[in-house]
């Protein structure tokens, strides 16, 4: 089954409280930051800590993710902390090009190949956050096999691109259509960027509703109190669940005669139709909203 991201949750590398309760609150992800939450005089602190955490806490089947620093600036000592901690997946932070997540690879296999952990364990995930990084985001998204999805960090692109985050998000648009259509094109998760105003409930739940609307996956959060609103938006509706099973079984009824294309309820139902209906029942049995056995 399609593992499920609709929310992967920051945590600051260096808060060991929020590292020890971060699985608790049932978020998809848990994202310990080595990267922008944290101070430089906190770096090596924050590396041990989320080193300890990834040995000692039962994350159970919480993925567990950490952003790492550049390369350039602790980035490998990062990669190997997190590797020998058994981390699911090493997020580069302000992705520009492909080479440096060949880099990234490259750093992953030779820490799992001297620690007699198996080549092509650890998973990658590329956050774009600049206008040279979206441009490339086609190649990136292609860099390497290990790669599982792309995120866009939204704050950091605002930032380069010389305006602010706005309620209606069009200053976000292209880079998250672009971004979309390159981890659709190679097959991976796509994964929209923070929402950093915690106490807007109306305005997070907004985003969520326009970005699931575009075909994201999921969303980097930084609060548990997001999670709900999150999940809530993502799971099919019991009325969407009913109409993909009714579309499910009448194909199958339709093949049994030798067609591909039949109508229900007045509309018509062919192959995208039918795939769209078998993700909204993956979701909801992934959900819990129905049992495996259901359908
Ligand atoms: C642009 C970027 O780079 S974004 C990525 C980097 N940023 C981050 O990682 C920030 C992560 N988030 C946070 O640090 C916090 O949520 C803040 C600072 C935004 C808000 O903090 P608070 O006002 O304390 O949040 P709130 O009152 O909702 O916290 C409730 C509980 O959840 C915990 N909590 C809050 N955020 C998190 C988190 N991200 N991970 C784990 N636990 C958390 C708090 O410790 C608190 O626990 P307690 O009840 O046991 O004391
Ligand atoms: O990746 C994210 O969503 C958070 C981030 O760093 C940014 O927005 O700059
Ligand atoms: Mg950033």
């Amino acid at each position: 089954m399609e593992r499920l991201r609709r929310t992967m949750m920051f945590v600051p590398g260096a808060n060991a409280a929020m590292l020890r309760d971060a699985p608790l609150y049932g978020s998809d992800a848990v994202m310990f930051d080595l990267e922008d939450a944290v101070s430089l005089n906190e770096k090596d602190t924050a590396r041990m800590l989320v080193h300890n955490a990834l040995k000692n806490i039962d994350y159970s089947n919480v993925e567990t993710v950490v952003r790492i620093n550049d390369l350039k600036a602790g980035g490998d000592q990062d990669i190997e902390a997190s590797v020998l901690g058994g981390v699911n997946v090493i997020r580069l932070p302000k992705t520009e090009n492909a080479q440096e997540i060949k880099d990234v690879e490259a750093v992953i296999e030779r820490v799992e190949r001297e620690n007699g952990i198996e080549v092509g364990t650890t998973n990658i995930m590329a956050a774009i956050e600049s206008a040279t990084g979206i441009l490339n985001v086609r190649e990136i998204a292609h860099a390497s096999d290990r790669l599982i999805g792309i995120a866009l960090g939204a704050e950091d692109y605002v930032t380069n691109m010389k305006t602010e985050r706005s309620a209606t998000g069009e200053e976000l648009f292209f880079a998250r259509s672009f971004i979309l259509h390159a981890a659709r094109d190679a097959g991976i998760a796509a994964l929209d960027t923070v929402y950093s105003d915690v106490d807007n409930e109306e305005g997070f739940r907004n985003e969520v509703q326009r970005i699931k609307q575009l075909g994201f996956d999921g969303k980097s959060i930084i609060n548990p109190r997001q999670i709900p609103i999150v999940h809530d938006e993502y799971a099919p509706t019991q009325k969407e669940i009913d109409n993909a099973k009714e579309i499910i079984w009448a194909i199958q009824e339709a093949e049994e005669k030798g067609s591909g294309v039949i109508s229900v309820n007045g509309k018509m139902v062919d192959k995208p139709i039918v795939e769209r209906a078998e993700r909204v029942i993956a979701l909801a049995k992934a959900a819990n909203i129905i049992t495996e056995e259901e359908l």
